[in-house]
């Protein structure tokens, strides 16, 4: 009997790691998942070890093998995709984390990028790298380490650590040291790469006061870019092929492959991507231009739109406040009452990302009376991922020209029928859930398979799509800018107090 063959995918995200086997139809075999510790040293900082990340990549690969009893020559190829912007340096000697890794919602560089602001940088920082001066980007993380772990600037300057975002990490140790890559999508993370020239930018670098000896070799994201060791449990070589940044690989996922189409994913931030095609637009209205990826011998971008606090903010109600045990229960909670009763919750936990950009702003909650219940707060909770997307949504609309048709969605917490439905009340468009939500492991398989001819290219990919549920726009229109306009108004006075 022959043997069915699968792509792997690794999707490293910000909560927890994920090994999925996907087939020749882009469906999912089998799944392994496993989260890992979430570090908050200081207020508004976080961090991961870089070793337990690893260690989850290695036992969610061992879940996939063994647990379907697939061998690893049914493994045609291993794409990877992550949590992006999140850095580790290491020593490329010992292979050892010379710092907790600096996640991406992590401000402890803040006073870096005060430095760069009074510096004049901000219009050289987005006209090269599409980006905002602001601690969200790998940058200012790698210079906060260098300036802050005891030694560490005279090891970089003589050669001997190596930076890196997960991605390139995860390859490193893969391959037992063999490879120090990236791909174009999360090298456009770092505020270190010329987006337009496609090199690392030597003036950043000089004004960061990085040595580019630390930066990894950037490559397409559908690429064979190393084989793993037989040091670990494949046995055999099995090519690394596939890389992309967790929304860029999202965005190929849901088969945004032409120009105007737009996906929003719902994990620990919320992610709204456009692609540009070969242009790269770039926002007036707070948003970020970025590459989508490096495919078939060009680069296309994409516009986007960061919410740094989405899923986390549901995380939050269950394990800050323990409102509930399990995220899907604040479905439940929220549709015993027909509306917040006029509470605002904005999740402003590591300040706001697009399109306010407000890196000090902290939660707050407006409107509670003696009536507010757990209900109320946990349904207000659950629409601010719906507002904050419609704020990013407007600013897309203006930068891009483009009013949008439809919203694809993807992400942990699309599962909340009760969110997708006020989405899409709000947006005032059809909100498309598709079968496969895994889109974003799904997106770093195709770039995967692509590059090892176990599909033929990005046509046949996109046919694989198919919906599984559409939200219907329900709500009256005065209704919803009623709503919309309290939400404006919330947002004004978080950033107002500080
Ligand atoms: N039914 C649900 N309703 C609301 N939020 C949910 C639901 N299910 C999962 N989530 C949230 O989704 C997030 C997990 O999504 P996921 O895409 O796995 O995140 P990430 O890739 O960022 O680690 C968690 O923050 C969780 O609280
Ligand atoms: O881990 P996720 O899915 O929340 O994604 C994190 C983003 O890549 C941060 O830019």
């Amino acid at each position: 009997m022959t043997k069915n063959h699968y792509i792997l995918s690794l999707d490293q995200g910000t909560t927890s790691t994920r090994a999925i086997l996907f087939n020749k139809q882009g469906e999912i075999h089998f799944t392994s998942q496993q989260e890992f510790t979430q570090y908050f040293p200081e207020p508004g900082w976080v961090e991961h070890d870089a070793n337990e990340i690893w260690s989850s990549v290695l036992s969610v690969i061992a879940g996939v093998l063994s647990k379907r009893n697939i061998q690893p020559d049914q493994i045609e190829a291993i794409g990877i995709t992550n949590q992006r912007e999140t850095t580790v340096v290491w020593d490329k000697n010992t292979g050892e984390p010379i710092y907790n890794a600096i996640v991406w919602q992590s401000r402890q560089s803040e006073s870096i990028c005060h430095e760069l602001r009074e510096a004049g940088l901000e219009d050289e920082v987005r006209s090269r790298t599409g980006l905002l001066v602001d601690p969200y980007f790998s940058g200012t993380k790698v210079k906060w380490i260098l300036d802050n772990v005891e030694g560490a600037r005279e090891q970089a300057e003589a050669g001997e650590l190596l930076f890196g975002t997960i991605d390139t990490w995860i390859i490193w140790k893969l391959s037992g040291g063999q490879a120090h890559v990236t791909d174009y999508t999360n090298a456009s993370r770092t505020l270190m790469y010329n987006i337009h020239e496609l090199e690392w930018d030597d003036f950043l670098l000089e004004k960061l006061t990085v040595p580019k000896s630390m930066l990894p070799e950037v490559k397409p994201s559908s690429h064979v870019y190393a084989e793993t060791s037989t040091d670990h449990f494949f046995g055999r070589a099995v090519p690394i092929a596939g890389i992309a940044g967790d929304q860029q690989a999202a965005l190929f996922g849901q088969a945004c492959i032409e120009e105007g189409m737009v996906k929003n994913t719902y994990g620990t931030g919320c992610f709204m991507l456009m692609n540009t095609g070969e242009k790269a637009v770039q926002s007036d209205n707070g948003l970020l231009t970025t590459i989508a990826w490096g495919l078939d011998g060009k680069v296309e971008y994409a516009l986007e739109g960061s919410i740094f606090v989405a899923g986390s903010a549901i995380q939050w109600l269950r394990d800050g406040l323990r409102m509930f045990r399990y995220s899907p229960e604040s479905e439940e909670y929220a549709r015993r009452v027909e509306s917040t009763d006029g509470v605002y919750v904005v999740p402003a936990f590591v300040g706001l990302g697009a399109p306010y950009w407000d890196s000090e702003a902290r939660g707050a909650i407006f409107g509670v009376t003696r009536g507010t219940t757990k209900e109320h707060f946990i349904r207000a909770t659950l629409e601010s991922l719906a507002y904050q997307t419609k704020d990013v949504l407007d600013a897309m609309e203006k930068d891009s020209g483009i009013s949008l048709k439809r919203l694809r969605v993807d992400g942990g917490a699309v599962g909340n029928n009760l969110l997708m439905q006020f989405q899409s009340d709000l947006l005032q468009v059809p909100v498309d859930r598709p079968i496969v939500k895994e889109t974003t492991a799904l997106g770093a398989a195709y770039l995967a398979g692509l590059a090892v001819g176990f599909w033929k290219d990005k046509y046949e990919i996109a046919a694989h799509w198919k919906v599984d549920e559409k939200f219907e726009p329900e709500m009256e229109e005065a209704r919803r800018d009623e709503l919309y306009d309290g939400w404006q108004k919330a947002v004004k006075a978080t950033m107002m107090f500080k």
